[in-house]
């Protein structure tokens, strides 16, 4: 271990976020019902420009009205290259209560991006005498952000969880792709057989891989963003293991379908909390007996597997803690 000890993320669950438009009141009642651990108010990407103030003012109203129960509330404000943002930021503060946990700050490019909204909440939440602090929710979905995750996840203490935005990045990459995430038929390797097989590879395994070491490097939480096709379970399911393999903690929902199938990856099962537990305990028992290594059915387990181990037990106490 570094000299610099990693911090730990916040303890919370974090497997799916559920996203819903500012524009659609009658949903937030069903959002306030799902088993989503984060809930999403957008006032970005999926609200038309004409209809951003409207949307601000229904936003505001939800936070204040509907009862979210234990969720974690957030509301993705518009992006700092519109003449939106500071609009949502102020709103947003001066006119809810202490509801609002979050707010999502989408194609964050560099660590000014933050710096900003920080000042300007930092503004708010004193001018209207607020004692609890809103935390931030970054979204890397542009060449920038994806160049330097590493900068915006110091940027600010109030940083909890960031999300790779996946059609966003396409699009700022200029990828040869449409569609919201998944396998991409183009972006393969052929097998040097007689057959010439096709191996589908993942195109947005980098991007997410460096999110989540530069999360992990600073306490946050590293969340898989959208899947677009909510008709195709299987392929939300293999895109939610590739990211929970690589280290996430969660992925959106933008459809009320996909937050069984998230919370389903991103619960350790009963058989790999056991498993975690049977190397804990023989990495207990080698302790005692003043070895650093052991064998745990027929294979080599040492002080690195207790780590690995503990992250899969933690996790799943924070999930039984928060209610299951
Ligand atoms: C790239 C990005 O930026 S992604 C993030 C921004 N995008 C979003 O927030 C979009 C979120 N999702 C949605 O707006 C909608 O789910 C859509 C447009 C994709 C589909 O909406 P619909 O056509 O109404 O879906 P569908 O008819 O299958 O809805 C089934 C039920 O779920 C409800 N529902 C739909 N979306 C949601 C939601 N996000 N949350 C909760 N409930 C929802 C519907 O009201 C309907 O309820 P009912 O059975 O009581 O009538
Ligand atoms: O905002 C999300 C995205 O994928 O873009
Ligand atoms: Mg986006």
């Amino acid at each position: 271990m570094s000299f610099t000890v990693q911090p730990a993320g916040p303890a919370r669950p974090n497997r799916c976020q559920l996203f819903g438009p500012a524009t659609r009141p009658t949903i937030f009642e069903k959002m306030a019902a799902s088993a989503a651990d984060v809930i999403n108010i957008d006032l970005e990407d999926s609200v038309a420009p004409a209809d951003k103030a409207a949307a601000r003012t229904t936003a505001i109203e939800a936070v204040n009205d509907v009862d979210w129960g234990a969720k974690t509330l957030s509301v993705r404000i518009n992006g700092l290259d519109t003449g939106f943002w500071h609009h949502d930021v102020i709103d947003l503060i001066e006119k809810t209560g202490d509801r609002l946990d979050l707010i999502m700050i989408p194609k964050v490019g560099n660590a000014k991006d933050i710096y900003a909204v920080d000042a300007l909440v930092s503004a708010c939440e004193q001018a209207a005498r607020k004692s609890k602090r809103i935390g931030f929710e970054v979204l890397i979905e542009t060449a920038a952000g994806a160049q330097n995750v590493g900068e915006i996840a110091a940027a600010s203490p109030r940083i909890q969880s960031m999300s790779f935005g996946v059609a966003d990045y396409a699009a700022s990459m200029g990828m040869n792709v449409t569609g919201i995430g998944g396998t991409q038929d183009d972006y393969h390797m052929l097998a040097n057989d007689e057959g010439r097989t096709v191996n589908m590879v993942d195109p947005w395994h980098y991007p997410i891989a460096r999110m989540v070491a530069a999360c992990r490097q600073h306490g946050v939480l590293p969340v898989d963003g959208p899947f677009g096709d909510f008709s195709d379970d299987e392929g939300f399911l293999a895109q939610a293991k590739r990211s929970a393999t690589l280290g996430c903690v969660g992925k959106w929902a933008i459809h009320p379908k996909q937050v069984a199938l998230a919370n389903r990856v991103f619960t350790p099962t009963p058989a790999k909390v056991e498993h975690a537990r049977r190397i804990l305990a023989a990495m207990r028992a080698a302790e005692e007996g003043g070895q650093g290594a052991a064998v745990l059915d027929g294979k080599l387990i040492d002080l690195a597997s207790s780590r690995q181990a503990r992250v899969i037990v933690t996790q799943a106490e924070l999930i039984e803690a928060a209610g299951g």
